[in-house]
This record gives structure tokens, C-alpha cells and sequence, in this order.
């Protein structure tokens, strides 16, 4: 099967520092691919270059085979990209309705459905779609509220609506329970999941928990020192002496 995303020989240096070295993987349509490593291992900067947040230095980025590498990072969104918790801004001052019908009419003028700036009143169509989607991600009650006055656990579960409301061919979350306590973690591990099997998504993820990485992921890239050090299964990189002994240490073994 083709590769929906390709990354071909990413390098990154900022100033005479190699943060990223030649780095290169493919995800099928479909598929969940984590990004795991230790701090500083070039995740992030891999992340933003690829929604074109930063400059690569070298290589090549492609999108359903087309070079993408040029492409600007709002293009790249409207072209599929979608990255949770950076490239959706959540509105503090507008209700979670009216932040959702933002983010579905922000994809209805990329689809050309949609033109100029937004209208007084949102379509009845586009107001179902918002309550809808926020009852999907558990956050219908809170839909007259403020998002300045929601928890960060809600707060996810906006921006998360709010990206899947663009409809992304690839979705690329970034530590997503990253800050979050315990029970708001179990929770939305749990809603990525059930979202993830219900919607077919093709999802890209860093994260530092491991049980939601062995969870979710079909394939794990284990970078360090901006090196992409092993690709496989999780079954592989829990049996790899290589990941023990360099990142994850034992425990890796017994999640
Ligand atoms: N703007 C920058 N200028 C200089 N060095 C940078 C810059 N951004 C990142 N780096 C360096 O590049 C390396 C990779 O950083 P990056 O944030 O991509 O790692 P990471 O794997 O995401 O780490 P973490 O898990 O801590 O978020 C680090 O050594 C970091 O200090």
C-alpha cells in the first residue's frame, strides 16, 4: 500500500547544532505512528517541520505524493495536516459552540464551500455539526460556557474537536496528555482511541506515556540525539536491547 505521508531525509540545524539527522519514515493510511524518544531527541523540531512551523535545513516532506516541502504551514493544514494544540487556536472569550462553528467554517473556506469572513449567524447545518462534535468528544453540557472557564482536560477535548472538525487526513497530536491529571489522561486516551476506531483516523503522536503509546500505536519511531534509532511494532520495541539500553530502561519490557 502507498504511503499516505512520507518523510525523506530530515536534517535540521539550528546555528552549528544537529538537532535532526537525516531522519525518514512512511505512514500508511489508517495507520498510528508514535514518535517516542528522550528529551531533546528532535521531536518537536520533527513535528514542527513538518507542519512548517520550522525551516528544514534538508529533505523532503510528502503528502499523498505530493512535495509539501515548500508548502506554507496554513496550506499544509488545509491540505490535511492537522496538528492538535498548536495550529487550532481556541477563542478564550467565545463559548465552545461558537469555537467549534469557527473551526467548521474555517474548513468549509478551504473546501471553497465558504468565502469572505464569517457571518453573523452560522448556517442551522453548521450548528448541528458543532453540538454534534462536541457531544462526541463528551463536552455538549459545557456548550453555552466560556473556554477561559473550562478545565484542561475539557480544554483538549475542544482542541481536539476543533481539529477533527478540519477534517485531517493526517492528525499529528503533540503530547497530548501532556499537563493533565491522571483521570483527565485515562479519559482522553480513552476518547482517542474510541475516535481513532470509529473514524478509521491516520494519526501521528509524541508522548512520553508509555501505556498510551503501546495503546495506540501500531508503529514506533524511537529517535535520540536526532537520530531515528529503531522503527517497528511496539512487541519490537519492547524486545529491542538497542531502545532498553539507550532510552526506555527496564521498565520498558514489562508495560
Ligand atoms: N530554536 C532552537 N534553537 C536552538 N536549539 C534548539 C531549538 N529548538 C530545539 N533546539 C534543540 O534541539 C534539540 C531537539 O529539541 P526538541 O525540542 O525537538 O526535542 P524533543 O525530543 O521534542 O524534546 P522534549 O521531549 O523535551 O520536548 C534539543 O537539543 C534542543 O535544545
Amino acid at each position: 500500500m502507498s504511503a499516505l505521508l512520507k518523510v525523506e531525509g530530515l536534517s535540521k540545524t539550528y546555528g552549528g547544532f544537529q538537532a535532526l539527522k537525516n531522519v525518514s519514515f512512511e505512514v500508511i493510511a489508517g495507520e498510528t505512528l508514535a514518535i517516542i524518544g528522550p528529551n531533546g531527541a528532535g521531536k518537536t523540531t520533527l513535528f514542527k517541520m513538518m507542519t512548517g512551523e520550522v525551516a528544514r535545513t534538508g529533505g523532503r516532506i510528502l503528502l499523498r505524493d505530493i512535495d509539501i516541502t515548500r508548502t506554507s504551514a496554513e496550506l499544509r493544514t488545509r491540505m490535511g495536516l492537522g496538528r492538535t494544540f498548536q495550529i487550532v487556536r481556541v477563542f478564550p472569550e467565545f463559548s465552545l459552540l461558537e469555537n467549534l462553528i469557527v473551526a467548521i467554517e474555517a474548513r468549509q473556506r478551504a473546501e471553497g464551500r465558504r468565502h469572505g469572513i464569517l457571518k453573523v449567524r452560522p448556517s442551522q447545518a453548521v450548528s448541528d455539526e458543532a453540538h454534534h462534535r462536541l457531544a462526541a468528544m463528551g463536552i455538549a453540557r459545557l456548550h453555552r460556557t466560556e473556554a477561559r472557564h473550562i478545565s484542561l482536560g475539557d480544554r483538549k477535548r475542544l482542541e481536539l474537536a476543533m481539529t477533527l472538525a478540519m477534517e485531517p487526513a493526517v492528525l499529528m497530536l503533540d503530547e497530548p496528555t501532556a499537563g493533565m491529571s491522571p483521570s483527565e489522561r485515562i479519559a482522553i486516551i480513552d476518547l482517542i482511541q474510541r475516535t481513532k476506531e470509529e473514524q478509521g483516523l491516520t494519526i501521528l503522536f509524541t508522548e512520553h506515556d508509555m501505556d498510551f503509546v503501546f495503546q495506540l500505536a501500531q508503529h514506533l519511531m524511537v529517535m535520540n540525539q536526532g537520530e531515528r534509532i529503531f522503527f517497528g511494532p511496539p512487541e519490537a520495541v519492547k524486545a529491542s536491547a538497542l531502545v532498553q539500553e539507550i532510552y526506555l530502561g527496564k521498565e520498558l519490557a514489562n508495560a
